[in-house]
């Protein structure tokens, strides 16, 4: 794993009260956050959740308590200053109207004085790291763009300073689902590349539990019913407040915690566009057909055709170049759903149940093919890992027995001498 450039946040006793309410909103949460981690904070609607974050870039002014970021005690310091290292994304992009994509990213590091070349080289780059094409969309305006598109920009402007810290709040909230997945996926990737410190605020468990490294599930004043992994809130749920809040279905959600890149990715006999009809038949030829076999990993009577880019474009069968009369572009039909690696195992079961012959065409980075998935593969990954997390919760339960010797040896920290100190 390559190193974190993220900031520790430590949150201690913070506490906010709103002038006029009986009930503080955010009663003394106490919270660690570590360098590089994606935490999650999940609870039921006005528990706090915004509030809590307002507070760590001091949008909102804490009523007490103390914030400290990098081992900074940030609770003082200009907020202007703050929020220069905080990245902040929100649920309606909040990009500014009367700019464009370009000026919209290029805000902060304006403010901060970047050179103009530096600027532009930034944008440029961030536009890229979004998924979205700098030259088209340098230039044009919010009101020009998709929802999807505009929660990119809104991505692509939180990161442009470089900020060691990100704070999203509800960021894919008001996109469709399909939108919504695809932004996930993109975010999960970027954070595997950046290893920033994310606060990511969701009251959709599901999202939280494919996106977080911790969740933090929060009641009435933010105050934390449980802070673990999601694994470990899955299976070993702190009381019923957050039983209710995991919901039915815990089995099927464990699928949202493994992504086809932890899974074994067929192959599949493919063809390009570019490839004479020729080469074409005699490969479908010389793969044969045979009957009873299962269409998948590429099937034994299919080819994978794929355009100039490497992307995945229409499965082909040997009747159907019968049919084609020479064109390949028309021939067989279209790949229905693909999957990135970055799909969580839901999202592929998905993907193969809805597709005709059972299986889902995995794509890297820029969508180029990069294998298949199927339902057998599937089906042996979620055996697996519901075997495994069997098997750890026994082992949590019962613990290992440990020799007689080992339990009436003194202990590495007894043979140091008092308060651990090495005795050579
Ligand atoms: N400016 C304000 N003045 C007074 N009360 C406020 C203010 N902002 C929020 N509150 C109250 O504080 C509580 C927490 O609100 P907050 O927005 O932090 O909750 P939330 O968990 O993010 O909710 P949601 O998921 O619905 O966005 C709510 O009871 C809300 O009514």
């Amino acid at each position: 794993m390559s190193e974190s450039h993220g900031a520790s946040i430590e949150l201690e006793n913070l506490t906010k009260r709103y002038p006029g309410n009986a009930e503080p909103s955010v009663d003394d949460v106490t919270m660690e956050i570590r360098a590089g981690e994606t935490v999650v904070l999940v609870g039921p609607s006005g528990c706090g959740k915004s509030t809590t974050l307002k507070m760590i870039n001091r949008l909102i002014e804490p009523s007490g308590g103390r914030i400290r970021i990098g081992g900074e005690d940030v609770t003082g310091i200009d907020p202007v200053r703050l929020r220069r290292k905080i990245g902040y994304a929100i649920q309606s992009s909040g990009l500014f109207p009367h700019m464009t994509v370009a000026q919209n990213i290029a805000l902060v590091p304006r403010m901060t004085g970047w050179p103009k070349a530096r600027i532009r080289d930034r944008v440029a780059e961030m536009l890229d790291l979004v998924g979205l094409d700098p030259g088209e969309f340098r230039h044009r305006y919010p009101r020009q763009l998709s929802g999807g598109q505009q929660q990119r920009v809104g991505v692509a402007r939180a990161l442009a300073a470089d900020p060691p810290v990100l704070l999203m709040d509800e960021p894919f909230g008001a996109v469709d689902p399909v939108t919504r997945v695809h932004l996930q996926d993109e975010l999960l990737r970027l954070q595997r590349e950046l290893h920033r410190t994310i606060v990511f605020v969701t009251h959709d468990f599901d999202e939280a539990i494919k996106l977080g490294d911790r969740i933090a599930v929060l009641r009435e004043c933010s105050r934390i019913a449980q802070f673990d992994t999601p694994e470990t809130i899955l299976t070993s749920p702190a009381d019923d407040f957050v039983s209710g809040f995991v919901g039915a279905g815990a089995a099927l959600k464990r699928l949202d915690l493994s992504r086809v890149r932890d899974v074994e990715i067929a192959g599949c006999p493919t063809v390009t566009v570019d490839d004479p009809l020729r080469t074409v038949v005699d490969r479908l030829r010389s793969r044969g057909s045979r009957p009873g076999r299962p269409a998948t990993g590429g099937g034994a009577d299919e080819l994978l055709l794929l355009d100039r880019s490497g992307r995945p474009s229409r499965w082909l069968r040997r009747e159907d170049l019968t049919r084609a009369r020479g064109s390949l572009t028309r021939a067989g039909v279209p790949v229905g759903g693909t999957v990135s690696h970055d799909a969580t195992l839901r999202d592929a079961l998905e993907a193969v149940l809805t597709d005709a012959a059972g299986r889902a065409v995995v794509t890297g980075r820029r969508g180029e093919y990069a294998g298949v998935v199927d339902m057998a593969t599937l089906l042996d990954s979620v055996r697996g890992l519901l075997e495994a997390d069997r098997l750890e919760a026994l082992e949590a339960l019962e613990p290992p027995h440990e020799p007689e010797e080992a339990r009436t040896a003194p202990t590495h920290a007894e043979q140091k001498g008092p308060a651990g100190q090495a005795t050579a």
